[in-house]
């Protein structure tokens, strides 16, 4: 492909991500792959430079543009290689006319941005969220150490204690290594989050949003595989690709639960006032990881957060019933507002006088409200909110 053509190539990606953000349909990342699947006439130069131009165009824009060739004109603003294939050659991007829309810059939609302000991230820390993530790496303690664990590239230590950086874009799931289970790719933020639960062997653990068991897995082996870890989700396509990467890790202490939703009791029933801890990993915003998925930005409204913050607060008084008196209670979001973290976290400790929070000690993040929060900027890893409680 032609630069000029794989600037219009991208431009057309950008119309379908644009119409997919607001109907809330396919992310970026899945439709730049089934674009490279019908167009096997893209190298991998192509789909490379393909996939570097559409996110740099949706990192280049705060608002959501009115279309791809907007997005596209706010990063040739910014690269006079790009605004140069604007010639109306073949296959490449119409010439420009005059007053041609350009897309706003800035770090999201205006109300976003006032609401992250509000939650004190503004200036360097705003503009950190939509640097490139780094690839982290968590080796795991079931199989390997960190000390020892031998990797095809240079990697660097990171402040988690089985934590490594690794060069972004490896392709980590090509290593032996990895199909041998001795290490998942787990952001360090997600990393300290695990470690906020003082997972120990022997203990009932119940981890209440685990997804796809990124942190049930680090859970697991801080248990070194001893006591009960309950992984439960309500999405069964998540949990169950669960199994799979247990077995692969060599955890043998899961025991997963689907939940129906709003009905979540009617299947832990036999655990309430039972657990030693519980994680609420809470479906949220995802502020703190744009930098993983900067069009997320473009998704969010406030209809949405609204029904985030209902759900966030009501599994924090689920998860209340199921720790036993004397056992803990782990909040995270990978949220950067407020909404979502210190004030979702105080609501619910002036709800439940049997909770009282105790800060988990971590080599990471500044105190917010009772609990933790890390960000892009100051701490280099996914932004998350960390808070812990004890019950009486
Ligand atoms: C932040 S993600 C969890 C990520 C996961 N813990 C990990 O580390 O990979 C939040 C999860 O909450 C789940 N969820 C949504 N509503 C829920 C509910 N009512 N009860 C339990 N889980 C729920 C979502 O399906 C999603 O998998």
């Amino acid at each position: 492909m032609t630069p000029a053509a794989r600037v219009q190539t991208a431009i057309e990606l950008l119309d379908r991500i644009i119409q997919s953000a607001q109907s809330k349909g396919a992310p970026a990342d899945r439709i730049l792959a089934e674009w490279f699947r019908n167009n096997r006439f893209a190298g991998s130069k192509d789909r490379r430079a393909l996939r570097e131009l559409v996110y740099a165009a949706i990192r280049a824009c705060g608002p959501v543009p009115t279309t791809g060739r907007a997005a596209m004109l706010r990063l040739a603003e910014q690269d006079e290689l790009i605004r140069a294939v604007f010639d109306g050659s073949k296959y490449g991007p119409d010439v420009l006319s005059e007053d041609e829309p350009v897309a706003e810059d800035g770090i999201a939609p205006r109300w976003l941005e006032e609401r992250l302000a509000k939650s004190e991230i503004d200036g360097v820390e705003a503009e950190a969220l939509l640097d490139r993530a780094p690839l982290d790496i968590r080796v795991n303690t079931l199989k390997a150490e960190r000390a020892t664990l031998k990797l095809p590239v240079e990697a660097e230590p990171t402040q988690a204690p089985h934590g490594l950086r690794i060069p972004t874009g490896t392709q980590v799931d090509q290593w032996p290594e990895w199909r041998e289970g001795k290490l998942e790719i787990q952001d360090t933020g997600s990393q300290f989050a695990c470690l906020a639960v003082g997972a120990r062997p022997g203990e009932t653990i119940i981890d209440l949003c685990a997804g796809g068991g990124g942190k049930t897995l680090a859970l697991a082996a801080a248990m070194d595989n001893l006591g009960k870890l309950i992984a439960t989700d309500t999405d069964r396509n998540r949990l169950q690709a669960l199994a799979p990467r247990a077995e692969r890790a060599g955890a043998t202490n899961i025991e997963t639960r689907l939940l129906n939703p709003d009905r979540e009791m009617e299947v832990l029933s036999d655990l309430i006032g039972r657990a030693d801890a519980v994680l609420i990993d809470a479906p949220c915003s995802g502020t703190g990881t744009w930098r993983r998925n900067p069009e997320a930005r473009w998704r969010l409204d406030n209809k949405e957060l609204a029904r985030l913050t209902e759900l966030q607060s009501r599994l924090l008084n689920l998860a209340a019933g199921l720790v036993r008196p004397g056992g803990r209670l782990i909040y995270v979001t990978c949220s950067l507002l407020d909404e979502e973290g210190a004030s979702q976290f105080d609501a619910f400790l002036s709800r439940h006088e049997d909770f009282a929070a105790s800060r988990p000690d971590l080599a990471v993040g500044v105190s917010r409200g009772q609990g933790t929060r890390l960000t892009p900027h100051h701490d280099g890893t996914d932004g998350f909110f960390i808070a812990r409680a004890e019950k009486s």
